[in-house]
Protein backbone atom coordinates (compact mmCIF):
# COMPACT_ATOMS: atom_id res chain seq x y z
CA UNK A 1 0.00 0.00 0.00
CA UNK A 2 1.16 3.52 -1.40
CA UNK A 3 0.53 6.68 -0.39
CA UNK A 4 -1.92 7.93 -3.49
CA UNK A 5 -1.01 11.64 -4.06
CA UNK A 6 -1.74 14.57 -6.25
CA UNK A 7 0.94 16.46 -7.78
CA UNK A 8 0.83 20.39 -8.26
CA UNK A 9 -0.15 20.57 -11.47
CA UNK A 10 -3.07 18.42 -10.94
CA UNK A 11 -3.74 20.09 -7.40
CA UNK A 12 -4.40 23.51 -9.42
CA UNK A 13 -6.26 21.80 -11.99
CA UNK A 14 -8.64 20.46 -9.84
CA UNK A 15 -8.73 23.38 -7.98
CA UNK A 16 -10.09 25.53 -11.35
CA UNK A 17 -12.23 22.66 -12.05
CA UNK A 18 -13.88 22.73 -8.61
CA UNK A 19 -14.50 26.89 -9.11
CA UNK A 20 -15.45 25.67 -13.19
CA UNK A 21 -17.84 22.70 -13.73
CA UNK A 22 -17.92 22.64 -9.59
CA UNK A 23 -19.81 25.19 -9.74
CA UNK A 24 -17.69 26.45 -6.15
CA UNK A 25 -16.33 29.97 -5.38
CA UNK A 26 -13.01 30.50 -4.10
CA UNK A 27 -14.42 31.75 -1.03
CA UNK A 28 -16.51 28.28 -0.42
CA UNK A 29 -13.44 26.49 -0.70
CA UNK A 30 -11.15 28.20 2.01
CA UNK A 31 -13.61 28.43 4.14
CA UNK A 32 -13.90 24.78 4.30
CA UNK A 33 -10.34 24.65 3.85
CA UNK A 34 -9.62 26.79 6.92
CA UNK A 35 -12.75 24.88 8.97
CA UNK A 36 -10.32 22.29 8.22
CA UNK A 37 -7.13 23.08 9.70
CA UNK A 38 -8.50 24.70 12.95
CA UNK A 39 -10.15 20.87 13.63
CA UNK A 40 -7.19 19.43 13.22
CA UNK A 41 -4.98 22.08 15.44
CA UNK A 42 -7.94 21.38 17.91
CA UNK A 43 -7.37 17.64 17.76
CA UNK A 44 -3.36 17.87 18.29
CA UNK A 45 -3.42 21.21 20.32
CA UNK A 46 -6.63 21.45 22.51
CA UNK A 47 -6.54 24.68 24.52
CA UNK A 48 -5.27 23.49 27.58
CA UNK A 49 -2.23 22.93 26.19
CA UNK A 50 -2.24 26.87 25.89
CA UNK A 51 -3.89 29.23 23.87
CA UNK A 52 -1.81 31.59 21.91
CA UNK A 53 -1.59 30.65 18.13
CA UNK A 54 0.47 32.16 15.83
CA UNK A 55 -0.55 31.97 12.20
CA UNK A 56 1.61 32.70 9.33
CA UNK A 57 0.08 33.87 6.25
CA UNK A 58 1.56 33.75 2.97
CA UNK A 59 0.51 35.73 -0.22
CA UNK A 60 -1.94 33.75 -1.84
CA UNK A 61 -4.87 31.00 -1.29
CA UNK A 62 -2.63 28.96 1.35
CA UNK A 63 -2.73 32.74 3.37
CA UNK A 64 -6.17 32.93 2.90
CA UNK A 65 -6.95 29.47 4.68
CA UNK A 66 -4.83 30.18 7.57
CA UNK A 67 -6.47 33.89 8.21
CA UNK A 68 -9.91 31.44 8.03
CA UNK A 69 -8.48 29.29 10.85
CA UNK A 70 -7.43 31.88 12.92
CA UNK A 71 -11.18 33.06 12.89
CA UNK A 72 -12.44 29.51 14.10
CA UNK A 73 -9.78 29.16 16.32
CA UNK A 74 -10.89 32.42 17.87
CA UNK A 75 -14.19 31.21 18.55
CA UNK A 76 -13.25 27.98 19.68
CA UNK A 77 -11.73 30.34 23.11
CA UNK A 78 -8.15 29.92 21.55
CA UNK A 79 -6.09 33.63 21.04
CA UNK A 80 -4.56 33.85 17.89
CA UNK A 81 -2.38 36.19 16.44
CA UNK A 82 -1.66 37.04 12.47
CA UNK A 83 1.97 37.31 10.67
CA UNK A 84 0.78 38.75 7.48
CA UNK A 85 3.84 40.93 5.92
CA UNK A 86 2.43 40.52 1.93
CA UNK A 87 -1.14 41.94 2.03
CA UNK A 88 -2.85 41.01 -1.16
CA UNK A 89 -5.23 44.12 -2.70
CA UNK A 90 -7.85 41.03 -3.46
CA UNK A 91 -10.70 41.67 -2.12
CA UNK A 92 -11.43 38.35 -0.18
CA UNK A 93 -8.43 38.74 1.44
CA UNK A 94 -9.11 42.44 2.61
CA UNK A 95 -12.34 40.61 3.62
CA UNK A 96 -10.67 37.86 5.87
CA UNK A 97 -8.53 40.35 7.44
CA UNK A 98 -11.33 42.75 8.56
CA UNK A 99 -13.16 40.02 10.35
CA UNK A 100 -9.77 39.60 12.39
CA UNK A 101 -9.92 43.02 12.87
CA UNK A 102 -13.00 43.10 14.22
CA UNK A 103 -12.53 40.22 16.48
CA UNK A 104 -9.08 42.18 17.97
CA UNK A 105 -7.12 39.78 16.84
CA UNK A 106 -3.81 40.95 16.69
CA UNK A 107 -1.65 41.55 13.64
CA UNK A 108 2.24 41.62 14.55
CA UNK A 109 5.14 43.04 12.26
CA UNK A 110 7.93 40.84 14.16
CA UNK A 111 7.66 36.66 13.61
CA UNK A 112 10.91 35.45 15.42
CA UNK A 113 9.31 38.18 18.83
CA UNK A 114 5.71 36.72 18.07
CA UNK A 115 7.20 33.22 18.94
CA UNK A 116 8.46 34.41 22.33
CA UNK A 117 4.92 34.05 23.64
CA UNK A 118 3.24 31.74 21.48
CA UNK A 119 2.02 27.83 22.18
CA UNK A 120 1.17 26.60 18.54
CA UNK A 121 2.44 27.69 15.03
CA UNK A 122 0.42 27.15 11.80
CA UNK A 123 2.46 27.75 8.69
CA UNK A 124 0.01 28.96 6.00
CA UNK A 125 2.67 30.79 4.22
CA UNK A 126 3.20 28.65 0.64
CA UNK A 127 1.02 25.76 -0.67
CA UNK A 128 0.95 23.83 -4.21
CA UNK A 129 1.65 27.02 -6.17
CA UNK A 130 5.32 27.29 -4.37
CA UNK A 131 8.35 27.09 -6.57
CA UNK A 132 11.86 28.07 -6.70
CA UNK A 133 14.04 29.57 -3.93
CA UNK A 134 11.78 31.14 -0.66
CA UNK A 135 11.66 34.90 -1.96
CA UNK A 136 11.78 38.03 0.76
CA UNK A 137 10.01 38.94 3.48
CA UNK A 138 9.43 34.84 3.73
CA UNK A 139 13.26 33.60 4.26
CA UNK A 140 13.65 34.96 7.71
CA UNK A 141 10.51 32.99 8.49
CA UNK A 142 11.00 29.62 7.30
CA UNK A 143 14.31 29.87 9.26
CA UNK A 144 12.37 30.33 12.57
CA UNK A 145 9.85 27.46 11.72
CA UNK A 146 13.19 25.73 11.43
CA UNK A 147 14.42 26.08 14.27
CA UNK A 148 11.65 26.54 16.94
CA UNK A 149 11.29 24.17 19.16
CA UNK A 150 7.11 24.78 19.58
CA UNK A 151 4.65 22.62 16.66
CA UNK A 152 4.09 23.97 13.88
CA UNK A 153 0.57 22.92 11.65
CA UNK A 154 1.34 23.11 8.28
CA UNK A 155 -1.08 23.68 6.02
CA UNK A 156 -1.48 22.00 2.51
CA UNK A 157 2.37 21.68 2.37
CA UNK A 158 5.39 22.54 4.56
CA UNK A 159 6.29 25.88 3.26
CA UNK A 160 9.17 25.72 1.57
CA UNK A 161 9.03 22.04 0.81
CA UNK A 162 8.91 21.48 -3.73
CA UNK A 163 5.51 20.11 -3.83
CA UNK A 164 6.69 17.78 -6.04
CA UNK A 165 10.11 16.23 -4.72
CA UNK A 166 9.78 17.32 -0.90
CA UNK A 167 12.17 18.95 1.31
CA UNK A 168 15.14 21.17 -0.02
CA UNK A 169 18.18 19.07 -0.11
CA UNK A 170 20.39 21.56 1.51
CA UNK A 171 20.46 25.32 2.93
CA UNK A 172 16.65 26.65 4.01
CA UNK A 173 13.92 24.45 4.53
CA UNK A 174 16.39 21.02 4.56
CA UNK A 175 15.42 21.21 8.28
CA UNK A 176 12.13 21.88 8.94
CA UNK A 177 9.84 18.89 10.08
CA UNK A 178 6.58 20.51 11.00
CA UNK A 179 4.76 18.40 13.84
CA UNK A 180 1.23 18.32 12.02
CA UNK A 181 0.30 18.08 7.97
CA UNK A 182 -2.88 18.80 6.94
CA UNK A 183 -3.12 18.30 3.26
CA UNK A 184 -6.24 19.49 1.08
CA UNK A 185 -8.26 17.60 -0.58
CA UNK A 186 -5.27 15.08 -1.05
CA UNK A 187 -1.89 15.02 0.06
CA UNK A 188 0.60 16.11 -2.41
CA UNK A 189 3.89 13.83 -3.20
CA UNK A 190 5.99 16.03 -0.57
CA UNK A 191 3.95 13.90 2.47
CA UNK A 192 5.94 11.21 1.60
CA UNK A 193 9.09 12.82 3.29
CA UNK A 194 7.00 14.09 6.31
CA UNK A 195 7.11 12.38 9.74
CA UNK A 196 4.79 13.70 12.02
CA UNK A 197 0.86 13.70 12.45
CA UNK A 198 -0.94 14.07 9.18
CA UNK A 199 -4.39 15.14 8.62
CA UNK A 200 -6.63 14.96 5.15
CA UNK A 201 -9.19 17.96 5.00
CA UNK A 202 -11.28 19.50 2.46
CA UNK A 203 -14.27 18.38 2.35
CA UNK A 204 -16.09 19.82 -0.49
CA UNK A 205 -14.68 16.68 -3.38
CA UNK A 206 -17.80 14.52 -5.36
CA UNK A 207 -16.80 11.10 -5.87
CA UNK A 208 -17.11 12.07 -9.37
CA UNK A 209 -14.06 14.34 -8.95
CA UNK A 210 -12.26 12.19 -7.25
CA UNK A 211 -12.58 9.05 -9.69
CA UNK A 212 -11.38 11.46 -11.94
CA UNK A 213 -8.54 12.80 -10.35
CA UNK A 214 -7.94 8.78 -9.18
CA UNK A 215 -7.89 9.97 -5.17
CA UNK A 216 -8.63 8.11 -2.40
CA UNK A 217 -10.88 10.53 -0.30
CA UNK A 218 -10.89 10.14 3.07
CA UNK A 219 -13.61 8.67 5.16
CA UNK A 220 -14.78 11.32 7.50
CA UNK A 221 -16.42 10.51 10.36
CA UNK A 222 -20.28 12.21 11.46
CA UNK A 223 -19.45 15.97 11.32
CA UNK A 224 -15.32 16.11 11.25
CA UNK A 225 -13.47 18.17 8.49
CA UNK A 226 -10.74 16.21 8.54
CA UNK A 227 -9.33 12.34 8.89
CA UNK A 228 -6.13 11.59 10.53
CA UNK A 229 -4.06 8.72 8.30
CA UNK A 230 -1.20 7.16 8.70
CA UNK A 231 2.00 7.00 6.11
CA UNK A 232 0.19 5.01 3.76
CA UNK A 233 -3.11 7.34 2.98
CA UNK A 234 -5.07 5.14 5.71
CA UNK A 235 -7.22 5.99 7.94
CA UNK A 236 -6.14 5.29 11.69
N1 LIG B 1 -8.75 22.64 -3.79
C1 LIG B 1 -8.07 22.89 -2.71
O1 LIG B 1 -7.47 21.99 -2.14
C2 LIG B 1 -8.03 24.26 -2.22
C3 LIG B 1 -6.87 24.72 -1.61
N2 LIG B 1 -6.72 25.97 -1.20
C4 LIG B 1 -5.45 26.45 -0.74
O2 LIG B 1 -4.84 27.17 -1.77
C5 LIG B 1 -3.45 26.83 -1.83
C6 LIG B 1 -2.87 27.20 -3.17
O3 LIG B 1 -3.09 28.57 -3.31
P1 LIG B 1 -2.43 29.50 -4.43
O4 LIG B 1 -3.00 30.85 -4.28
O5 LIG B 1 -2.51 28.81 -5.73
O6 LIG B 1 -0.91 29.54 -4.04
P2 LIG B 1 -0.05 29.54 -2.70
O7 LIG B 1 -0.78 30.09 -1.55
O8 LIG B 1 0.57 28.20 -2.59
O9 LIG B 1 1.15 30.53 -3.04
C7 LIG B 1 1.10 31.51 -4.05
C8 LIG B 1 1.73 32.79 -3.57
O10 LIG B 1 3.04 32.56 -3.10
C9 LIG B 1 3.96 33.29 -3.90
N3 LIG B 1 5.18 32.49 -4.09
C10 LIG B 1 5.30 31.36 -4.81
N4 LIG B 1 6.58 30.91 -4.74
C11 LIG B 1 7.26 31.78 -3.94
C12 LIG B 1 8.60 31.88 -3.50
N5 LIG B 1 9.54 31.00 -3.89
N6 LIG B 1 8.96 32.89 -2.67
C13 LIG B 1 8.04 33.82 -2.28
N7 LIG B 1 6.74 33.82 -2.71
C14 LIG B 1 6.36 32.80 -3.52
C15 LIG B 1 3.25 33.58 -5.19
O11 LIG B 1 3.75 34.73 -5.80
C16 LIG B 1 1.81 33.76 -4.70
O12 LIG B 1 1.62 35.07 -4.20
C17 LIG B 1 -3.46 25.37 -1.49
O13 LIG B 1 -2.20 24.88 -1.16
C18 LIG B 1 -4.45 25.36 -0.34
O14 LIG B 1 -3.82 25.75 0.86
C19 LIG B 1 -7.86 26.93 -1.30
O15 LIG B 1 -7.93 27.76 -0.22
C20 LIG B 1 -9.19 26.20 -1.36
C21 LIG B 1 -9.21 25.13 -2.39
K1 LIG C 1 1.96 25.90 4.21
Amino acid sequence: MTLKTLGAQAAAALDRELMGSGAFSIDQLMELAGLSVSQAVYRVHPPRLGLNILVACGPGNNGGDGLVAARHLFHYGYKPSIYYPKRSNNELYQRLAKQLEDLDVPFVDDFPAALKSTHHIVDAVFGFSFSGEVREPFPAVIRALEETKLPVTSVDAPSSWNIDEGPPKSGLGSNFQPAVLVSLTAPKPLARFFKGRHFVGGRFVSPKIARQYDLDLPQYEGIDQVVEVDHNGQKL
